[in-house]
């Protein structure tokens, strides 16, 4: 790790561009927000012909019941989403252990997300307005999908007109701290069960599947090889993948989280469910893993049913963010941070020039 680099003698302008998804403020905007992520081309593959009247009809059949589901979170977020605040923790966080690693430069985060404000535009013009000499593009998604960080890898692109030279993490779905972080955290919760028999789940956003088999997209490997070095860091006898946030007609990957807590009720383990794609607190976690599932779990009598928090601030998940930043600068292209994939990932963006454009 490199976080204590000489003092740079140059004092260069280093912007960080952060890329995650955004969510709603507050009721009024669940709509537009949906309407912006059903019209992304990445997440429904028709022409805009199509797209954009379906990307309406679609954000208007889901506006009541994805407010209510906002409306779980309670009132401290507005009836909205937690994402841009905890997203803004993780900034704090990584500007100040930035600015110990790089003394001398001045470093600043900018939150660039795809489908809300801060929208993409808007930090490309914050970011030409800071005028940086580098920058570095680096997601808040662990592994790369052609439905999150290329699609806000194109629509940087596009936005971005000001000057720097760019270096972009693709992934980074085993870099130490980002495992350290987990297997500290599913330490805890197993420590917290005691003796009962529990299953640690892995739960990731899923995706369709022709995106895998047709399209290539290195998610669903990426995302193995993640469980694969949390589950030896942390030392697991029982472990499980499995897929949530199942949306739409198309097969998505699997098993699903359901499914996977079924088959707990039938082995009769408990469950330690651990979110795997995600590195904050946002609906998916608050909602769908701690209310939806965890009455299904109840229902099918799958006891205890613990989950473990998403890495948010925690230290060494900083430190993997702010090596990753250092890395970027010393290369050239588009990289993953951490044990290289080496080839062993045939789609992964570096390898694979289609993936990342
Ligand atoms: C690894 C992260 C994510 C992948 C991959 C992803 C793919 C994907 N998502 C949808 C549809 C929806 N996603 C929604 C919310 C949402 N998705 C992610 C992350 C990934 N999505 C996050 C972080 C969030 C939360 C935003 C928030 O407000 O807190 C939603 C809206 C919420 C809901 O109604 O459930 C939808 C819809 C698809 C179709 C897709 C891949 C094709
Ligand atoms: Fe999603
Ligand atoms: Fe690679």
């Amino acid at each position: 790790m490199s976080h204590h680099a000489a003092p740079s003698p140059v004092g260069r302008r280093i912007a960080v561009v952060l890329f995650n998804l955004g969510g709603p403020d507050d009721q009024a905007t669940v709509k537009p927000f949906l309407f912006n992520l059903f019209n992304d081309p990445a997440i429904i593959g028709l022409p805009g012909l199509f797209r954009t009247p379906l990307a309406n009809l679609i954000s208007s059949r889901r506006e009541a019941s994805a407010q209510a589901n906002y409306a779980l979170m309670g009132t401290d977020y507005n009836g909205g989403s937690p994402l841009l605040p905890e997203t803004r923790k993780q900034t704090d966080a990584l500007d100040a252990r930035l600015a110990e690693a790089l003394p001398g430069d001045t470093v600043r985060s900018f939150i660039a997300m795809r489908y809300w404000h801060p929208l993409t535009e808007e930090a490309a013009t914050d970011v030409a307005a800071f005028a940086p000499d580098e920058i570095v593009v680096l997601p808040l998604y662990p592994q790369f999908s052609t439905t999150t960080t290329r699609s806000s890898l194109r629509a940087w692109n596009k936005a971005y007109r000001g000057p720097g030279r760019s270096r972009v993490v693709c992934c980074y779905p085993q870099a130490d701290g980002w495992v350290e972080a987990q297997a500290q955290l599913i330490r805890k919760g197993l420590a917290e069960i005691g003796d009962h028999p529990v299953r640690v789940l892995f739960s990731a956003h899923g995706i369709p599947e022709k995106l895998v088999t047709k399209d290539g997209d290195p998610y669903q490997e990426q995302v193995e090889a993640t469980v694969a070095a949390v589950a030896v860091r942390a030392g697991l006898k029982d472990h499980a993948l499995c897929y949530q946030s199942r949306v739409g007609p198309l097969k998505w990957l699997g098993p699903s989280t359901p499914e996977a807590i079924d088959q707990a009720a039938e082995d009769k383990v408990g469950v330690l469910i651990v979110p795997i794609a995600f590195v904050s607190e946002h609906i998916e976690t608050l909602v769908e893993l701690d209310q939806e599932y965890a009455e299904l779990a109840e229902e099918k009598g799958v006891h205890p049913y613990v989950r473990v928090p998403a890495v948010g601030t925690a230290e060494p998940f900083i430190a993997t963010l702010s090596d990753a930043v250092v890395d970027a600068l010393g290369r050239d292209g588009i990289r993953p941070y951490g044990p290289g994939c080496q080839g062993r990932w045939k789609a992964c963006p570096c390898q694979n020039p289609r993936m990342a454009a």
